[in-house]
């Protein structure tokens, strides 16, 4: 049985760091893992780990943009289509692993995930190929220091999960720039986030967050807007979709708890059966005797 995991969201959200985490984890705790760069504008001297298999090899942003006269994000969507047209590349590199766990790291444009079926093809690819997938998709946590632009977080992890048939996963991420450090004279109270209870209201979404309260001058400027969240706030109230697990990079537990949710929407291990001692090589005794 194979495993994906994709790992997708906005840019900046701190998808690659986490796919790097994540494959480190992995070889950690004696798993094979395995990095999928499916991002063509990917710096390469960036990769701490070379990935396994990278959507630079079948096409290349910086060529696109010089030979088609693509700007970086028209050209962003020209490589993902590229690549959707052929697919038969992609699943011959992945013809070859066995038994693994992909990480793949996408590319951080929103329109690929809004107005594009990119990511519902991948899957069906995917699953055609039999491996399970999981999506993850990651906001990043300085989202929550602004309520609007946080609901309008929640509001695109709706739209890119909606259509998909698999399990998906949100992922608050950067979880450790809010947590509120002693040596920060504003304690975490510069963001509002200074209690447990205030993050919960985020990670968990609760729409009166953007209510407008009674006597908030935006609410006389202008009475669309009212309406307009009011009627944001129903459509979370009632399609409760969204909610997030915290990711703070800084402490082991937190991503071994986000990878035990991955590995358990996608019933990892299920399959497996247990390890025979002859699948060890004799060499691994020689050192006994
Ligand atoms: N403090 C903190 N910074 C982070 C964390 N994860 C990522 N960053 C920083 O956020 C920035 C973006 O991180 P990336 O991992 O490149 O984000 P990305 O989502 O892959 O970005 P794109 O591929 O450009 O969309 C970098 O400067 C990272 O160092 C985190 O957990 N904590
Ligand atoms: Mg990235």
């Amino acid at each position: 049985m194979r495993y994906a995991v994709l790992v997708t969201g906005p840019a900046g959200a701190g998808k690659s760091t986490f796919a790097k985490s994540f494959i480190t984890h992995l070889a950690a705790s004696k798993r094979t893992g395995h990095l999928v760069n499916l991002d063509p504008a990917a710096d390469p001297s960036s990769f701490e780990y070379e990935p396994t298999i990278d959507i630079r090899d079948l096409v290349s942003l910086e060529d696109v943009m010089s030979e088609l006269e693509y700007g970086p994000n028209g050209g962003i969507v020209y490589c993902f289509e590229y690549l959707l047209q052929n697919m038969d590349w992609l699943e011959e590199e992945l013809g070859g692993y066995e038994d693994d766990y992909l990480i793949i790291d996408c590319p951080g444009q929103i329109e690929l995930y809004t107005h594009h079926p990119f990511i519902p093809t991948l899957v069906q690819h995917l699953s055609r190929m039999d491996i399970r997938t999981c999506a993850t998709y990651l906001i990043e946590s300085q989202f929550m220091e602004d309520k609007y632009k946080f609901f309008s977080g929640v509001l695109s992890a709706m739209s890119a999960m909606v259509n998909l048939e698999i399990p998906w996963i949100n992922i608050m991420s950067k979880m450790d720039l809010v947590t509120s450090n002693p040596e920060d004279p504003s304690g975490g109270a510069r963001n509002g986030l200074r209690r447990k209870k205030d993050i919960a209201r985020y990670l968990d979404p609760d729409p009166l967050l953007i209510a407008t309260t009674r006597g908030d001058k935006s609410d006389k400027a202008n009475p669309r807007f009212h309406a307009l969240n009011q009627a944001i706030v129903q459509l979370i109230e009632d399609h409760p979709l969204v909610s997030f697990l915290p990711l703070d990079l800084t402490d082991t537990d937190s991503l071994e708890y986000v990878v035990s949710h991955i590995d358990y929407t996608m019933q990892y291990g299920e399959h497996e059966e247990p390890k025979e001692p002859h699948d060890l090589d004799e060499g691994d005794f020689q050192d006994l005797e």
